[in-house]
């Protein structure tokens, strides 16, 4: 039971002093700090000590002054009245302590003293919850931050956006019934009407999500009636296969009117592709022409003359004439080093009627940025126009300004220049949007309803993936079976019920399911490939599969490496197995893609350069053999299936060193967003994929390749 407070703060009772006590003791230090322990260690300042360490000292200190009291007759006088006051205090103490002695206090009472505690804390309110932090600002710019949404699911049907008619049937025929999510958002935007916005447009709609034709329908509805070409939009493009694929998409549109599209991709010698962008005529001008060969004399005897530039043109003019320039294209489809080169380098190729800029797959452009080509496109499209190739508007403007006429603000604007910026991982990087020069820019974000506040609000980099794409990985160990193990996936999930001509197949049923939580999704893609397996006839050959896949390498070598020894382990496969390299011109890279879509090929081995933008609906399968080396690299090339809502699958091989990255940062990262879906595990053992005399063949496979690699005539 604690003692009460007073009884604490007492100090101990005056004692008679012992009678060996009869001299007085010195106060030296020495004696106090016996005093002072003897002190300490009785019980009663024991208890005062759990108490309060501040209780201790008080009483000893006054107990001292008591004993000196007593001891000492010539206590001044003037410290009468507090012995006074110590005396009636101590008396009070002794009475009520005399008193709780006598009287047992009951619970009621002890809490009531309790109370009365002074370094107990007091009571408080309970604590108010503070809310979690968050930002009231953001370090993104408004349009960054807050982008028009549109619901991936939405479509609308392209006459009620607007879309002539003319281009409705079109649609119709190619089987484009409604416009899809990203095309609901673009079309009102670029059309002429209330709906279009005077400024320029970022999209990010995922992959397949049909951004192309978005872009393209509404330039080629606003360039219908053109009867003289003008070079009116440029589309700037990473490769040379999408520069084919936009141009099919565009063409399948211009059929029928007088719109020209062009390409710049370097596919063809530089000269002649300068003839197809750009057509020199001579005009009658004597006036000009006099003054522009006294320059071209002036320039002549410096010895300074631009090899190919208009004064090398005007030496093939009749006389009295000068050389003028006509665009032969209204649409141009380019890579951006060759659009570099005729901005550098081909004379009366301006980009002063440009109306429409559209860099697509703008993330991989603006990251490579190969020959400053942003800077270089911008300070063309923004700056003036020489004034030897300026056209008639141009010139009077210039008079205009020169004179500095007031009439000058009163001539109509330069041209209305929109910008289209569109990626499935479009970044929030404001440093390589810069390059752009953007104006009064709007960012429209294709996203489903689930992730929307995700992404809305969250400034790093996220992106989505199709809602109809499934994604497995497997553990391939060390990797040193990797191709077994692709060999595995391809017998079993991809081709299911074929006859191995190897011999090597064998049954997924008894596969290993994956232990842990995603055991069941293991064990129920095991049964989705049994059903598939019930579902076609029990064994079909490669020719009559409806599967295409696509396999993705490190490299293009990795690339021929894995098609040889494929070809090697299961040989039904070699006639339906392509590689994808660099080497091939676009021309045969265009056959190859074709007879991929037809179905002629049905596997098709590549490198990462055909991760962006290649549109072959009908592919089924991607397959990751080499792991992809960043997130936006695995949204890009498990992108080439699941388009435009078709269900597509995608596998992922990944060896033991490769896991942690893969696991953490794909699978379960918060880069990537995926409705409520997981990757599904898949598992089984290692001697599932080495049996039947396979890893006999693999080493075989293995050394031929060997001696094809060192040039040994004898391998095969
Ligand atoms: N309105 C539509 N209805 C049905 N299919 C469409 C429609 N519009 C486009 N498609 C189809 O969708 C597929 C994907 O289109 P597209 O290549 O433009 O996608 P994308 O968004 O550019 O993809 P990526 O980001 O991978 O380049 C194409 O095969 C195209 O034919």
């Amino acid at each position: 039971m604690p003692a009460p407070l007073f009884k604490r703060w007492a100090p101990p009772k005056p004692v008679a002093p012992p009678v060996h006590h009869e001299v007085t003791k010195p106060a030296s230090p020495l004696n106090t700090a016996i005093e002072t322990s003897t002190a300490e260690n009785s019980p009663a300042t024991k208890e005062a000590r759990i108490e309060s360490p501040k209780s201790i000292k008080k009483p000893k200190k006054r107990k001292y002054e008591a004993e000196a009291h007593e001891q000492t007759e010539e206590t001044p006088k003037k410290h009468k009245a507090i012995f006074s006051k110590f005396e009636k205090v101590s008396k009070l103490a002794e009475a009520r302590g005399q008193r709780e002695e006598e009287e047992p206090t009951d619970g009621v009472e002890e809490a009531e003293v309790e109370e009365l505690h002074d370094l107990q804390p007091m009571p408080q309110p309970a604590e108010v919850p503070e809310p979690a932090f968050e930002p009231t600002f953001s370090t993104l710019p408004t349009w960054l931050a807050q982008p028009v949404t549109v619901d991936a699911s939405k479509t609308l049907p392209f006459a009620e956006l607007g879309v002539e008619p003319f281009f409705t049937k079109k649609l119709e025929k190619q089987g484009f019934e409604d416009a899809l999510a990203v095309q609901t958002a673009l079309l009102p935007m670029l059309h002429p009407g209330f709906e279009q916005h005077l400024g320029d447009i970022c999209v990010s709609a995922k992959t397949g999500s049909g951004k192309t034709l978005g872009y393209l329908l509404p330039i080629i509805e606003a360039l219908k009636d053109r009867a003289v070409p003008t070079l009116s939009a440029i589309i700037v493009v990473p490769s040379r296969q999408l520069v084919n694929q936009a141009l099919q998409v565009a063409e399948e549109l211009c059929a029928g009117t007088k719109i020209r599209v062009g390409t710049a991709l370097g596919n063809v010698a530089f000269a002649s592709e300068q003839k197809q962008l750009v057509k020199l005529r001579a005009q009658y001008d004597p006036k000009a022409a006099k003054e522009l060969h006294e320059r071209a004399s002036r320039h002549f005897q410096t010895g300074f003359v631009e090899k190919g530039g208009i004064f090398d043109d005007l030496k093939e003019m009749p006389l009295d004439h000068v050389p003028r320039y006509d665009s032969c294209v209204d649409i141009l489809i380019c890579t951006p080093g060759r659009l570099v080169e005729h901005i550098e380098n081909t004379t009366g190729f301006l980009l002063n009627a440009v109306r429409w800029l559209v860099i697509d797959e703008a993330d991989q452009l603006l990251n490579q940025n190969f020959q400053g080509w942003a800077t270089v496109l911008m300070d063309a499209l923004h700056g003036d126009t020489p004034v030897d190739l300026m056209n008639a508007q141009e010139h009077i403007r210039k008079r205009e300004c020169d004179a500095n006429s007031i009439w000058s603000v009163a001539l109509p604007a330069r041209r209305q220049l929109t910008k289209v910026v569109l990626s499935a991982t479009m970044e929030k990087d404001l440093t390589k949007l810069g390059t752009l020069k953007l104006k009064r820019p709007k960012l429209v974000v294709v996203q489903d309803e689930a992730t929307e506040t995700q992404l809305l609000h969250n400034e790093e980099n996220v992106f989505g993936l199709p809602s109809t794409l499934e994604e497995f990985a497997v553990h391939v160990g060390d990797g040193s079976n990797k191709p077994l193990h692709l060999l595995h996936v391809l017998l079993n999930f991809v081709f299911p019920g074929i006859q191995s001509e190897s011999g090597a197949k064998e049954d997924t049923s008894d596969s290993d399911s994956d232990s842990d939580s995603d055991s069941s999704s293991s064990s129920s893609s095991s049964d989705s490939s049994s059903e598939n397996k019930s579902d076609v006839e029990k064994e079909v050959s490669v020719a009559s599969h409806t599967s295409r896949v696509l396999i993705f390498t490190k490299s293009t070598e990795s690339a021929s490496r894995l098609s040889h020894l494929l070809a090697v382990l299961e040989p039904s496969f070699k006639p339906y197995l392509k590689t994808m390299t660099r080497a091939l011109t676009a021309d045969a890279s265009r056959k190859l893609l074709k007879s991929f879509s037809t179905g002629a090929i049905k596997i098709l081995i590549a490198s990462d350069a055909a991760s962006r933008g290649l549109d072959i609906p009908s592919i089924t399968h991607v397959i990751n053999y080499d792991i992809p080396t960043s997130i936006t690299s695995y949204v890009h090339r498990v992108g080439r299936t699941a388009r435009a809502g078709k269900y597509g699958q995608a596998w992922t091989l990944f060896t033991r060193t490769e896991a942690a990255w893969f696991l953490k940062q794909v699978t379960k990262g918060d880069s990537v967003k995926r409705q409520n879906k997981k990757v599904k595990r898949m598992e089984w053992k290692e001697s599932d994929v080495t049996a039947n005399g396979k890893k006999k063949t693999y080493r075989a496979a293995l050394k031929q390749l060997e001696n094809a690699v060192a040039g040994n005539t004898e391998a095969g």
